[in-house]
């Protein structure tokens, strides 16, 4: 154990003895009336107390790092100041990017783990030998020891340790865009070894080598539940109690599964009202104050302030007080959840056969199942055991099965650990057959408890969110499915990271970068908010940056659609991004929440640091909401950037500009594009580039488009205003170019090489990589093939039908009756897929604006016929008994 382990622990109990009944003040004054008024809810936060404390949000800077004596551990720094050591990777390295080390441990920062079974460990596709020695039910317990490696087994560079001495990218602070180094930066020597130590100490101190061989990290979480997790104290109120980590998602329990490294920690949460023991399980909470993994940890919802003082795992190295002793830091993961988590289940050592079937209607998540062979379509619901891809063995494709290895419709496999959050672990998703990669969001649920059916409820409303939404500035939601225990939500694979996470690697952003950065994010917002939905959560660590320095808005877990002209407001989102009217319950939760936390983003951008990080959480939540103050704004920003932060940050909610507002700031207005030229051939890129007006400009290479039709299709929002906003004021990002990876579900947008093309495929899924020769997307097909999607302009349509207003109602899309009375399963694709089709119709066929070309037009009704007649197909060859209702969307406020 660390030396400093004991040191901060008994800090930390000292100051819960002091801060209890603070907390049970503020609990109180903060306790919101709906919570009040149904304590059922309460169970605690759907997010994992995790949050506060922790995360990389260790805010706790100069203070925090100056009492951790592993202040090299830059990882677990999160708002601290840092030198800029560029990781790149040594000479004589192996060459990580061929060995399949993407279990984030770098071999020479975690020499010891080495030591263990190296095949399980670090080649994160299954081999099998591998599979075959996890599969051995008697390793169950082992691998669910297995799983607590820490975050650090991430490969995804969410580990500034491994990236150090493995990451051959170097990011460019002043464009955000990451390029490939070829010589390592001066400083990254020096720090490799401080780190390695570090690094090692850390991994190696809670190992147990399990009876099969399995490098086993124990966490506590792992003991008999009652016994370790003794009193745990939960808020009163609120959504779903977070667990931490997550035995659940063990990786060890999924035969694809070949090197999951996972850190399973428990955390124990202390304020508020004492609860029974209660075996927790999730996977959120093993975020790391460092890691970038976990970037909703931070986050609550409910009653935050129970939160706010979360007590790190002592088994984790994530959880390791470096960061901050005080525990409160701000970070990624400082979230005060609304729910999400998934209590740790008397059976959760196994899964349960019955769990699909007795689940209540309206906890099942919806379902979308990625495309299957044909043959195996069965007349169920994807909820039901017969169209289970676990339990028909005529759909052997459910991720992480073994005998997806034997089976040609199986190919997506689990591969490297890329996050955890509280629902779940996240990760890289590969199809052996087609190539292509994913996100898959691991989540294990219960059907026999109520605060897991209660996660089924929250991750529903998330799904169902997600699947209709379809921006390039937004993490695109492609299926779903459940296996007995299991629900695996595909997203596009983002593979840079986060912000957060960039910040805690290569520090401070410039100001193109946090231009264009910010653009992007605005972009995002200004259609979801044109949806009447809030995210609620915005953050660096849930906005993601693919290597182009194209931003995704991720982690919808949060987000509510807004029925009214505002909801109730509950305690949600992160301390040190949270909007003054939250924290005082003082008004409605409208959309300008997300304008006030994208302020706070910027100068997190600017500083590595959000706003008020030099406050613990419960003082900087008291200065954000009972002060006049306004956060230093860093000198180095330009005035333009100062004045787009304090118009973000106005107090009064009203006077903050709308996102479509923002777009037109100066500040953003004319951010410049970051992705790199396009490497396609003309012709490949014309659908795309064509339905865009854009041309593929040189990473910083022009600021304004070369083409002149650019600014035609460029849509701003300079008519746009709180009261004659249109959705067709939605601001497409200049930025724009064709996505790699696939867009929408492939269910309704399986891509095809000749997609790229402009041409659709007979099939939409088929490819010349698909060999199942599915010819649905439903009915068939591998999963998803990767095309060009051609509806980056689908949103605009979809936008068509909201208000005026943004913070009006009445956007039928989002009818909540059509959420709630959503079937799972095959209505709902139906009606998804009816949808699309009717969008892309009209967006290119129907009603095909002048912003067309007649090109583009032509290629949109072919690309609308298509999806109409795969939607007869679908309807035809699914199961058309609409299973029961998906579960109305929860509040989640
Ligand atoms: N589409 C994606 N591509 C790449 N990485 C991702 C993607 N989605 C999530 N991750 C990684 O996984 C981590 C956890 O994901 P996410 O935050 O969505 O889970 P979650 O259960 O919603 O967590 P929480 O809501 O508690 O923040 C993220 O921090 C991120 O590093």
């Amino acid at each position: 154990m660390p030396p400093w382990w004991g040191k901060s622990s008994s800090k930390e109990a000292k100051k819960k003895a002091t801060k209890e009944s603070f907390i049970d003040t503020l609990h109180r004054k903060f306790k919101s009336p709906a919570e009040a008024k149904f304590p059922s809810k309460s169970g605690g936060s759907r997010r994992h107390n995790s949050d506060i404390a922790s995360e990389k949000g260790s805010q706790s800077q100069a203070q925090s790092r100056s009492s951790s004596p592993s202040k090299h551990v830059s990882r677990c720094q999160s708002f601290a100041e840092r030198a800029v050591a560029q990781p790149l990777p040594l000479p004589g390295l192996p060459p990580t990017g061929v060995v399949r080390t993407d279990s984030g441990i770098s071999p020479s920062a975690k020499p010891k783990v080495e030591k263990g079974p190296k095949p399980c460990l670090f080649l994160p596709l299954p081999k099998p030998a591998c599979i075959k020695h996890k599969l051995d039910p008697a390793d169950a317990d082992g691998e669910l020891v297995f799983a607590s490696i820490s975050s650090e087994c991430s490969v995804e560079s969410n580990d500034p340790t491994d990236s150090r001495q493995r990451s051959p990218l170097a990011f460019d602070y002043e464009t955000g865009e990451r390029t490939a180094l070829g010589s390592p930066p001066r400083s990254a020597v020096k720090d490799q070894s401080a780190v390695g130590q570090i690094s090692t100490k850390e991994v190696t101190e809670p190992v147990n080598l399990s009876p099969s061989g399995h490098v086993s990290y124990r966490s506590p979480r792992r003991r008999p539940l009652n016994s370790h997790l003794p009193s745990i104290q939960i808020p009163s109120h609120g959504a779903l109690f977070s667990a931490p980590g997550s035995s659940i998602s063990s990786p060890s329990r999924s035969p694809m599964r070949a090197a999951g490294c996972e850190q399973v920690s428990s955390s124990t949460l202390w304020a508020g009202k004492t609860y029974q023991d209660f075996p927790l399980l999730g996977s959120g909470h093993c975020s790391s104050p460092g890691s970038g993994q976990n970037s909703g940890h931070n986050s609550m919802g409910g009653d935050m302030v129970g939160q706010l003082f979360w007590q790190p795992s002592r088994g984790s190295p994530e959880y390791s007080p470096i960061p901050s002793p005080r525990m409160t830091s701000p970070g990624p993961s400082s979230r005060i959840h609304s729910g999400a988590v998934t209590p740790i289940h008397p059976r959760s050592g196994g899964g349960s056969s019955e769990l699909q079937t007795s689940w209540p209607d309206d906890a099942k998540p919806e379902s979308h199942p990625l495309p299957r062979p044909p043959l195996t379509i069965s007349n169920s619901s994807p909820f039901s055991h017969s169209n289970s891809v676990a339990t028909s063995p005529s759909v052997p494709r459910s991720p992480g099965r073994a005998d997806n290895l034997s089976s040609p419709g199986s190919r997506w496999k689990k591969g490297k650990l890329l996050g955890r959050g509280t629902f779940g672990h996240v990760y890289v998703g590969f199809n052996s057959d087609s190539g292509e990669m994913c996100a898959m969001k691991e989540v294990t649920l219960f059907s026999d408890d109520a605060k897991s059916k209660e996660s089924a409820k929250q991750l529903a409303q998330e799904i169902a969110l997600l699947s209709r939404l379809r921006h390039p500035n937004i993490v695109q939601y492609y299926g779903s499915e459940m296996v007995p225990d299991k629900l695996y939500i595909y997203l596009e694979y983002v593979s840079g990271g986060s912000i957060y996470k960039l910040l805690q690697e290569y520090g401070p952003f410039g100001e193109t970068a946090i231009r264009s950065y910010t653009q992007q994010i605005l972009s995002g917002l200004a259609y979801l908010h044109a949806k009447n939905t809030v995210h609620r959560d915005i953050k660096g660590a849930n906005i993601l940056v693919d290597p182009n320095g194209r931003i995704k808005l991720a982690d919808f877990g949060m987000a509510k659609h807004i029925t009214g002209q505002s909801c109730p407001l509950s305690l949600k989102g992160s301390p040190y991004w949270m909007a003054p009217e939250v924290i005082k319950n003082s008004s409605g939760c409208n959309l300008a929440v997300d304008v006030w936390s994208l302020g706070c983003t910027v100068l997190e951008m600017a500083t590595s640091k959000p706003p008020w990080s030099q406050y613990e959480g419960v003082a900087a939540m008291f200065k954000i909401g009972n002060s006049k103050e306004l956060p230093a704004i860093p000198e180095q920003l330009s005035e333009e950037g100062k004045d787009f932060v304090r118009k973000c940050l106005q107090r009064e909610p009203r006077n903050r500009p709308t996102a479509a507002e923002l777009l037109e700031h100066p500040f953003v207005k004319d951010a410049a594009p970051l992705e790199k030229p396009n490497i396609f051939p003309a012709s490949f890129d014309l659908p795309c580039a064509a339905a865009n007006g854009i041309k593929p400009v040189g990473v910083g290479s022009a600021r304004k488009y070369p083409t002149p039709e650019s600014g035609t299709l460029a849509i701003h929002s300079s008519r746009a205003s709180k009261s004659n906003f249109h959705c067709s004021d939605i601001h497409i990002p200049r930025n724009i170019s064709c996505p790699v990876s696939p867009i929408g579900s492939p269910l309704l947008h399986p891509r095809s090489p000749q997609n790229l093309n402009g041409r659709m495929s007979s099939s939409p899924i088929s490819s010349p990589l698909n060999t199942s020769g599915s010819s649905t997307p439903i009915s068939g097909g591998n999963g998803a093939i990767p095309f060009r999607h051609i509806n980056q302009s689908v949103y605009l349509q979809e936008a068509r039908t909201v208000p005026n207003s943004p913070y009006m109602n009445g956007s039928s899309y989002w009818d909540p009756d059509v959420l709630r009375g959503a079937p799972s399963g095959s209505h709902a694709f139906r009606e998804l897929a009816s949808v699309e089709c009717d969008a892309l119709g009209k967006q290119f066929g129907r009603h095909a604006t002048g912003e067309l070309r007649n090109g583009q037009s032509a290629l949109a009704n072919r690309v609308s016929q298509q999806l109409l007649r795969d939607h007869v197909k679908l309807i035809s060859s699914v199961d058309l008994n609409p299973s029961p209702p998906l579960a109305g969307r929860t509040d989640g406020a």
